[in-house]
């Protein structure tokens, strides 16, 4: 359900995300077995949507073929972000497209239209179906912004003036019928806060007592019954009728007066609640890394970089990270759904003050979304221009934070002991700034070429945001001339905020994660459910974890807060990897190395690599490779030709009987048989802790690669998606396959 009716008609010729979709879904036709460990699916070297239309590509080729080999020999000379800005800034080519803003404003018209339509539904009691027109008259309505003795000065029409808060009250009568108490006190709020008539805030206020007294807020119910009394006075009505509406309102205030230690009862109604449940981490938090469990740590070297490793045996089902974002994207086909600022389908959506392109599923979520006012009148040109939703990613990054806050950080990011003073031992605050700065670019390895591609992105973006009020922050005006109307002119504030958008360009790059909601046909099965993604993020912690082909976690959402839990043991000392979207049981050796060499410039060496473990299709379990009794080292044994049940240690040399090891994994196949029983009768936290079981019997018997050990991950994961985001309805359809 989408509350922006014309978002879907905009979607299909300028989304941001909605091509990524496509080939993610194509993927997953392609990769029936394993679909959950996707990290980005869309490019991530791409700066436009390959399959998007988009006029960047246009200007990108009109600079590019601007620039004689000389020119291109000058930039591919340049050493630092900022010259390169200027560079690509001054040439007159960059400034061949005309940069418009544009709103796409309320509609009284349409308002209209849908609040009649949800009050005839609301007559013949739908509640369901008069709560989505509410919801679209609501986003549609004009919000009058200011003082009303200033609006009624500038000659604003009254009429225009009160039809977002009498939208609101409509749709709180419709949310009280449907008993979703904490909406319906929300919408009454933000009623009364923008002009609700004064001759039904009465109505209003009584409706609030109402559902306070529900909620056993004593104390508040009895404040909303005494405004209700004092707004009766200007209700017009006839004298009877406002007697009897008094006496109505006296009895409740008698009520209150009688009862001795009136007071607000807990309130049940907390509103995490309306978010999937982040389970605690493993352990506990890691103090140096609070994302983490005590589990695990961070390590170094050469060759990899940083990574995760464990510090004690980890277990399959222990919870390893739980981290909110530092940026986070949602995809253009949700914005009529979702959030933008954290990511939660909403049930009755608050709308942008100025435009109607976009939601939020509270007034506290539209004031927590500075970007959203920065990037409000530049929407359109952003997604027309076909950029990726990485380069969005970048870009809200510097969109989240006022000028005010970059000016502040710009020493300390030139001083070149930067990396020593965020190193080892420190707290890792995934809100910190610098943390974020730190994650790895890859900047010495660049060609020229994709400097030049990426600055010409950063040219398109620094001119849109100077189309902004981004730039008028005090702190710019005072230092720097204000070349705001000097479209091809670039100060030293712009060319400072240029250089960070090229840095996080590549920080992106490497280190984003989609972000997914998991779709299911109805509301008690799994099959046929799907995880879709509906934005990407960047998460500090997490983007720390390296690459393995044999995945070690599984990952899933609340709102745009990550979680993720181990799916397999990992042994004291061993790295505890993600994985990157390339997995051993759904694509083959060189498939996968290639995409990681492309996308993430490194080659794997991986357990999966290095042995070459089979397809999930391939695996025929001629050989097992049981554990040795002691050392735990592996057993090859070929099932087939087995007949004496005893075998050597390669390792240490003792001889183990597997018998007891055979016996043990025909419990395992009970205890699966369980689980989806469990997963049938829709019993999923038992399915949960069964899975759990199972992986660590099988763990505790053999070694991998093996199909039933898959199999069992798969089962769990889906349980661990489905207690994250979710969503019940038809998942997006696949489109063709696409041809080999
Ligand atoms: C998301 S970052 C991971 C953290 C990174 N190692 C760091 O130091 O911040 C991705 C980058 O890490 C490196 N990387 C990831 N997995 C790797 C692996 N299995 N082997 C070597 N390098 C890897 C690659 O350079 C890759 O571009």
């Amino acid at each position: 359900m989408s509350y922006l009716s014309h978002t879907r008609r905009c979607t299909a010729d300028s989304r941001v995300g909605g091509a990524s979709n496509q080939s993610v879904s194509r993927r997953r036709q392609k990769e029936k077995v394993v679909c959950f460990f996707a990290r980005l699916p869309w490019s991530t070297r791409m700066l436009q949507d390959s399959e998007m239309p988009g006029f960047f590509k246009d200007y990108f080729r009109v600079i590019r073929k601007s620039v004689s080999n000389d020119e291109f020999n000058q930039f591919s000379k340049l050493k630092t972000d900022a010259e390169r800005v200027r560079f690509i800034f001054n040439l007159p080519a960059a400034h061949e497209i005309d940069i418009q803003t544009f709103y796409k404003g309320k509609s009284e018209k349409e308002a209209m239209e849908k609040k009649e339509a949800g009050n005839k539904l609301f007559g013949r009691k739908k509640n369901m179906e008069a709560l989505k027109l509410y919801s679209q008259a609501v986003v549609h309505a004009p919000v009058p912004t200011g003082k009303y003795w200033r609006l009624i000065k500038e000659c604003a029409d009254p009429k225009k003036m009160t039809l977002y808060a009498i939208c609101l009250a409509n749709r709180s009568a419709a949310l009280f019928h449907l008993k979703e108490f904490y909406y319906c006190i929300k919408d009454i709020d933000e009623a009364l806060e923008h002009h609700y008539p004064r001759e039904l805030k009465h109505k209003l206020y009584k409706r609030k007592g109402r559902l306070l007294v529900n909620m056993r807020q004593y104390v508040d119910a009895r404040e909303a019954y005494r405004q209700a009394l004092k707004w009766l006075d200007w209700a017009k009505v006839e004298r009877e009728k406002r007697i009897d509406l008094q006496g109505d309102v006296q009895k409740w205030l008698k009520m209150f007066e009688g009862s001795k230690n009136l007071v607000n009862h807990e309130n049940e109604f907390d509103p995490s609640v309306l978010f999937p449940k982040v389970p605690e981490l493993c352990q506990g938090k890691n103090e140096q890394y609070p994302s983490l469990s005590k589990k695990i740590t961070i390590n170094e070297d050469n060759s990899q970089g940083r990574y995760a490793i464990a510090k004690e045996d980890i277990e399959p089902g222990d919870a390893l990270v739980t981290e909110k974002p530092y940026a986070s994207v949602l995809l253009r086909e949700e914005f009529g759904s979702h959030c933008q600022n954290c990511f939660m389908l909403t049930k009755a959506p608050v709308p942008c003050k100025k435009c109607s392109s976009v939601l939020f599923c509270s007034v506290e979520c539209r004031n927590a979304s500075y970007f959203h006012q920065i990037e409000c009148p530049i929407l359109d040109l952003l997604v027309g221009s076909g950029m990726s939703i990485n380069c969005f990613l970048a870009f809200r990054i510097i969109t989240q934070s006022p000028i005010s806050f970059f000016l502040e950080m710009q020493d300390k990011l030139e001083n070149e002991k930067l990396k020593e003073t965020t190193e080892a031992k420190e707290l890792y605050d995934p809100t910190d700034f610098f943390r974020l700065f730190n994650l790895v670019t890859h900047s010495e390895q660049r060609t020229p070429e994709d400097w030049f591609h990426r600055t010409c992105m950063v040219v398109f973006l620094l001119k849109a945001l100077k189309k902004t009020k981004y730039f008028e922050d005090k702190g710019t005006q005072i230092n720097y001339p204000l070349f705001k109307d000097k479209v091809d002119k670039v100060n030293d504030v712009e060319a400072y905020i240029g250089a960070l958008l090229l840095h996080f360009l590549q920080v992106v790059q490497f280190n984003a994660h989609e972000v997914s909601e998991f779709v299911t046909l109805t509301p008690k099965s799994l099959t046929g459910a799907k995880n879709e993604t509906i934005g990407a993020a960047i998460y500090p912690t997490l983007a720390l974890f390296n690459h393995s082909c044999h995945g070690a976690q599984v990952r899933y959402f609340s709102g745009n807060r990550v979680i993720t839990k181990a799916i397999r043991h990992i042994a004291k000392g061993e790295i505890v990897p993600e994985n990157y979207g390339q997995h051993y049981a759904s694509k083959n050796k060189s498939q996968r190395r290639n995409a990681l060499l492309d996308r993430y410039w490194f080659e794997c060496s991986c357990e999966a690599c290095q042995k070459d473990w089979p397809l999930f299709k391939e695996m025929e379990h001629k050989v097992m490779y049981f554990k040795c009794h002691k050392c735990q080292g592996p057993l090859p044994v070929n099932i087939a030709q087995t007949v004496i049940p005893f075998f050597k240690c390669d390792r240490c040399g003792d001889q183990t009987n597997i018998l007891g090891a055979l016996k043990n994994l025909q419990n395992t196949e009970q205890t699966f048989k369980a689980a989806c029983k469990e997963m049938e009768t829709f019993d999923l936290e038992k399915a949960e802790s069964l899975l759990v079981e199972n992986m660590k019997q099988l763990d505790a018997v053999l070694y991998p690669p093996y199909k039933d050990y898959h199999l069992t991950q798969e089962a769990y994961m889906r349980c661990c998606l489905h207690a994250g985001n979710h969503r019940v309805g038809d998942p997006k359809p696949d489109p063709k396959p696409e041809e080999s």
